[in-house]
């Protein structure tokens, strides 16, 4: 099995190009954000214990999100490997999934990264907020501060991996399929 992170900043379209990715390589895709989502909606334990941050547009505490993610690969065990979308967001988080990775007999193949520029993501985001029902995604101020947030905490995890020689990144402005397009390349060059 194998697994591969999209990284980009909030609104970068990971989710969207996961859509078209996973199905293309026989992914299982795990985003943390509609992970949470769902914990929300159901009104579990698991999604009381988020609501708080993620209605500050903060970041969960590691403790709650690392098992998650570790339940969700466990459970998902049936098919080529994992797409990650929204995780890790921490140099914790990135560690965390080191070991469950090397656990599991998984290959991490790469992290890649979709760039985009800030002040293109937060219209996009308001833009969806109109319809994707996502109170996080309505308030510019909580916007910002999942940017002040990204910057802080998730920026230092390209480095991370830089320094592993785990990291490449596509541009992120232009057509869905040109952007799939360019991730579809770099994939096929590491699998
Ligand atoms: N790996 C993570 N660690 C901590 N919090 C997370 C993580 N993934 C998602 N969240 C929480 O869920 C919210 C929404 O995540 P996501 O849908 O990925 O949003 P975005 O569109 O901002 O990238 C985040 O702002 C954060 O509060």
């Amino acid at each position: 099995m194998i697994a591969i992170v999209l990284f980009g900043k909030p609104g970068a379209g990971k989710g969207t190009q996961a859509q078209f990715l996973k199905e293309k390589y026989n992914l299982t895709h795990i985003s943390t954000g509609d992970v949470f989502r769902f914990n929300l909606k159901n009104d579990t334990e698991l999604g009381k214990q988020a609501k708080v941050f993620i209605d500050k547009g903060e970041l969960v505490p590691d403790e709650i999100t690392i098992n998650m993610l570790a339940n969700e690969v466990a459970n998902n065990m049936d098919k080529a490997g994992f797409l990650f979308d929204g995780f890790p967001r921490t140099i914790k988080q990135a560690e965390a999934l080191e070991e469950l990775l090397q656990e599991k007999n998984i290959k991490f193949v790469a992290t890649i990264g979709i760039d985009a520029d800030d002040e293109v993501l937060v219209s996009r985001i308001l833009e969806r907020g109109k319809t994707s029902g996502r109170s996080d995604d309505q308030d510019e101020n909580k916007i910002r501060n999942r940017y002040i947030e990204y910057n802080e905490k998730t920026a230092p995890l390209i480095k991370y991996y830089e320094e592993k020689s785990k990291y490449t990144a596509v541009d992120g402005i232009g057509a869905i399929e040109e952007v799939t397009e360019r991730l579809s390349k770099v994939i096929d060059t590491l699998i």
